[in-house]
């Protein structure tokens, strides 16, 4: 069986080698001049590598966590020891752990109202779910008027959905919001980081992995060709990039779905499997210093802040010291403000914010920004975003075979959407799917 795989990224590689380990004739074409999509790694001091895209893992990321040990990588702890810095308005505070200077009760009231609604969420089937169609029609930012009453919790909603989902309350609706929060394991395991999904990093970089993986594949992988269009018939799938055209029998699409819907589909996709989705916006800034110095201050170089750009920033420095790195992120809608700055006036906003948080920092040794809202072939990130009525009308048809065209990536997945061990588990979803479908060779599928 020969298969063609779209996109090079954690889902395309793993179904890749699971097809090929399967008996398939493997081809993957990636529109980058790169493996790795959202994982993709920086070089900030020779041999020191931060991650760009994708970074943190839990115990509960089985598959990510088997995949590492079986190409031989390592984890490293998240750095949180020491104490945060907070700016949320009512003057900067320096405290320990993470929890924010506001009110405990407020914080833990919104944390129970979001647990209500995620235990309710059908996984499997998230427009199946109880009350799905209410849920489907309201934003999480009118959901978040109603329900939360004290400014505090107004306050940090937004904040934690920006740090979770990269999202805009304003953008996703209250099932999606839910199904996501659920998927990754509930609020309290996606947003922990001992014991939660913050916990480790891969060490030495989290592009590895498909790095890894496509050095296994070989000249099975063509860089640098977008696919264009897909054309099927009975007895064959063809792909189309600029530079010529693969015939398969099978095709796998791991693209987020989004760019999927942009490939030209002959005969057409029958439904839709997104028209409205809108994309989650995140911009990571990796500020360089000689060490880790906040270390010495009894900073953890975790902070929150109210306004950005950095909402928040997080001790980022490879494993051997060699360099300190303070990892920024700016997500939601201050990512749409920054990722339209020039990179002069983004460096003097986070090196300005940087130094507002830890006064006794020197200037940055080295500045890097990465804008995933710009990036044609993600299309924003963390992952896709559905804002109202996006899951009823098109949840059900995320994972439906196209005929000879099978989906795969993190958007496809039931567990751990949008992170990396929901890419690994759709890989092993769809090429299961297609090594158990029996192809019927030069015949009808
Ligand atoms: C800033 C950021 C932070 C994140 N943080 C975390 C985190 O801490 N932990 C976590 O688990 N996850 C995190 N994620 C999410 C994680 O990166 C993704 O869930 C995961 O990498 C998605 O993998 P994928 O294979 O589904 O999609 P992708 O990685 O997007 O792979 C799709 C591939 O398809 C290619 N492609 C697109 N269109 C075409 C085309 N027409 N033709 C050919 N190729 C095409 C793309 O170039 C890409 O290589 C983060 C993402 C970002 C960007």
């Amino acid at each position: 069986m020969r298969v063609i795989v779209v996109g090079a990224g954690l889902a395309g590689l793993t179904a890749a080698t699971d097809l090929a380990a399967g008996g398939a004739q493997v081809s993957v074409v990636e529109a980058r001049d790169r493996v790795g999509g959202r994982t993709h790694g920086i070089e900030v001091a020779p041999g020191s590598w931060v991650d760009a895209g994708a970074a943190y893992l839990g115990e509960r990321h089985t598959e990510l966590n088997a995949l590492l040990a079986e190409l031989g990588l390592k984890t490293t702890p998240t750095t949180m020891t020491g104490e945060s810095r907070f700016a949320l308005g009512h003057g900067d505070q320096t405290r320990p752990g993470r929890f924010p200077p506001l009110s405990a009760v407020a914080l833990g009231d919104m944390f129970e109202l979001l647990d209500e609604l995620t235990r309710t969420i059908r996984l499997d089937a998230p427009w199946l779910t109880p009350n799905a169609s209410y849920l489907d029609s309201v934003t999480a930012l009118e959901w978040a008027q109603r329900k939360l009453t004290h400014p505090d919790s107004q306050l940090f909603f937004p904040l934690f959905l920006g740090e979770m989902m990269a999202a805009d309350p304003a953008d996703v609706s209250v099932l999606h919001m839910a199904f996501y929060l659920s998927s990754g394991g509930g609020t309290r395991y996606l947003n922990a980081f001992e014991g939660g999904a913050q916990q480790d990093r891969v060490y030495g970089g989290a592009h590895q992995i498909c790095e890894e993986l496509a050095a296994r594949l070989g000249d099975r992988i063509r860089l640098g060709e977008a696919v264009r269009a897909i054309r099927q018939n009975s007895a064959e799938v063809v792909v189309c990039t600029d530079s010529g055209e693969l015939r398969g029998d099978v095709a796998v699409v791991a693209v987020p779905p989004l760019l999927a819907q942009a490939i030209d589909f002959t005969p057409a996709l029958p439904v839709r499997r997104a028209t409205q989705f809108t994309r989650g916006c995140a911009v990571k800034v990796h500020l360089v210093y000689p060490g880790p110095l906040w270390r010495a201050q009894g900073l953890s170089g975790w902070s929150v802040s109210a306004q950005g750009p950095l909402l928040s920033t997080v001790d980022d420095s490879p494993a051997d010291g060699s360099v300190g790195v303070l990892t920024g992120f700016v997500t939601g809608l201050q990512a749409h403000r920054f990722s339209a700055l020039n990179t002069p006036t983004q460096r003097g906003e986070a090196v300005a914010h940087a130094a507002h948080l830890f006064p006794d920092l020197p200037p940055p040794i080295g500045f890097y920004v990465t804008d995933w809202v710009h990036e044609e072939y993600s299309h924003g990130c963390y992952a896709a975003l559905f804002g109202p009525g996006d899951w009823i009308r098109h949840g059900p048809h995320l994972r439906t075979p196209h005929q000879r065209v099978h989906w795969a990536g993190t958007e496809t997945s039931t567990e751990f959407f949008g992170l990396m061990e929901g890419a690994v588990r759709s890989g092993h979803r769809v090429a299961a799917e297609i090594l158990t479908r029996h192809y019927s060779l030069g015949g009808t599928a």
